[in-house]
C-alpha cells in the first residue's frame, strides 16, 4: 500500500489470519490501521490480493463491511445524542430494520456494560464509556468478524484491563471471530490465540500464541522474603537455582517431577511467605526483542 504522496505504508505483507482473537502488533506508525482499511475495503491497496471471509476487499468492500464490525481508532462520537440513539442509528445505516436495530443496540450496551447509561448523552461519558459505545456499534449486525483499532487507547490500567477481558469475552464466548490492533504487545498477548507483528509495515512474525511461548524447563519461585535462605536450601537438596534479583525470583530447574514437590515442601519447612509458582513461560515480548533486532521480515501462515 503506497500513500498518494509516496508514504509505503505496507508492503511485502503475506498472511492468513483465523478465527479466534488475533493480535495485530506494531509501533505507531506501522501500518496496523491502513491494514484494518484495506481489509474494510475503505483503502483500496496499490498491488496485492485481500479476502475478507471469502469477499474480495477490492471490489465486496460494501458486502464486507456489512458482515464486520467495526471500531476506529479515533474518538468519533457525536456528543450531543444518547448512546441508544447512537448505536441505533449505526445499526440502521449497517442495514438493519428499526425494530431490530432498538433491540441489538439495546443488547450490544448491556454486553459492553453501558445497559444503565444507555439514555445518557455520549458527552457526558468518560474515555473508557466512549470506548465501550464505540464497541458496542461494532457488534451491532451479528458480525463474523470484529476489527478494533486501539481499542485501548487514553483507558487507565483498571479501564484497559476490564476492556481486554470483554474483547476476550466477546471472542471466546459469542465465538465472533476478534483482530485487535494495538502498541502494546504486553497488554494484547493476554488475550489473544494469535499474533501478527508488524514493523515499518513488513510482516515481522504471525503464529499463535502457544506456539511462541513453550513452557520452559524452568520453575519460577518468589517469596516476599527469605530468598538467599531459600536459594541455599534448595541447592543442598541438589537442586539447580539462579537468583533474579531484579523480579526477586528463584528459577528452579525442572528435570524431574519431585522438584515441585521440594520446592513446596522448603518454603513450607522455613515458613516463607510464597507468592508465586509457576512453570516459566516464554514471555512473548522477549521472543520479538529478538526478532525485532534480526529486523528480518518474513512470510509466514499463523
Ligand atoms: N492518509 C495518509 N496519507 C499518507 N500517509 C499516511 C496516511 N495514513 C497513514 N499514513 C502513513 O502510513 C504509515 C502507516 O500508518 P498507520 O496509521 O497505518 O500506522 P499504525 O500502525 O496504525 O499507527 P498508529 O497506531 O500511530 O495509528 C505511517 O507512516 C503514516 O504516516
Amino acid at each position: 500500500m503506497r500513500y498518494p504522496g509516496g508514504v509505503t505504508a505496507l508492503d511485502d505483507l503475506t498472511l492468513a489470519v483465523r478465527p479466534g482473537i488475533t493480535g495485530l502488533v506494531g509501533a505507531n506508525g506501522a501500518g496496523k490501521s491502513t491494514l484494518i482499511k484495506i481489509l474494510l475495503g475503505l483503502l483500496t491497496p496499490t498491488s496485492g490480493t485481500v479476502r475478507v471471509l471469502g469477499l474480495d476487499a477490492r471490489g465486496q468492500g460494501e458486502l464486507i463491511r456489512a458482515r464486520v464490525g467495526y471500531m476506529p481508532e479515533h474518538d468519533c462520537l457525536p456528543a450531543d445524542v444518547t448512546a441508544t440513539e447512537f448505536v441505533t442509528h449505526l445499526g440502521r445505516m449497517s442495514g438493519l430494520p428499526s425494530t431490530a436495530a432498538k433491540e441489538q443496540a439495546a443488547e450490544a450496551l448491556r454486553h459492553v456494560g453501558l445497559h444503565e447509561e444507555r439514555y445518557r448523552q455520549i458527552g457526558t461519558f468518560s474515555t473508557g464509556m466512549k470506548q465501550r459505545v464505540k464497541l458496542a456499534q461494532a457488534l451491532v449486525g451479528d458480525p463474523g468478524l470484529l476489527l478494533l483499532d486501539e481499542p485501548t487507547n487514553g483507558l487507565d490500567p483498571a479501564g484497559r484491563d476490564s476492556m481486554l477481558s470483554l474483547i476476550h469475552r466477546i471472542g471466546t464466548e459469542f465465538g465472533i471471530a476478534v483482530m485487535v490492533a494495538s502498541h502494546l504487545l504486553s497488554e494484547i498477548e493476554r488475550i489473544c490465540d494469535h499474533l501478527v507483528a508488524i514493523e515499518g509495515g513488513r510482516l515481522l512474525r504471525a503464529a499463535s500464541l502457544d506456539s511462541m511461548t513453550q513452557a520452559l524447563p524452568w520453575l519460577a519461585v518468589e517469596v516476599d522474603e527469605g530468598l538467599d535462605l531459600l536459594e541455599a536450601r534448595l541447592t543442598e537438596c541438589g537442586l539447580t537455582v539462579s537468583q533474579q534479583p531484579t523480579r526477586r525470583q528463584l528459577l528452579v530447574r525442572l528435570d524431574g517431577d519431585p522438584v515441585f514437590d521440594t520446592v513446596r515442601d522448603t518454603i513450607a519447612d522455613l515458613e516463607l511467605p510464597l507468592t508465586r509458582l509457576e512453570h516459566r513461560r516464554h514471555h512473548v515480548e522477549e521472543l520479538f526483542a529478538g526478532a525485532l533486532s534480526e529486523s528480518s521480515a518474513q512470510e509466514a501462515l499463523l
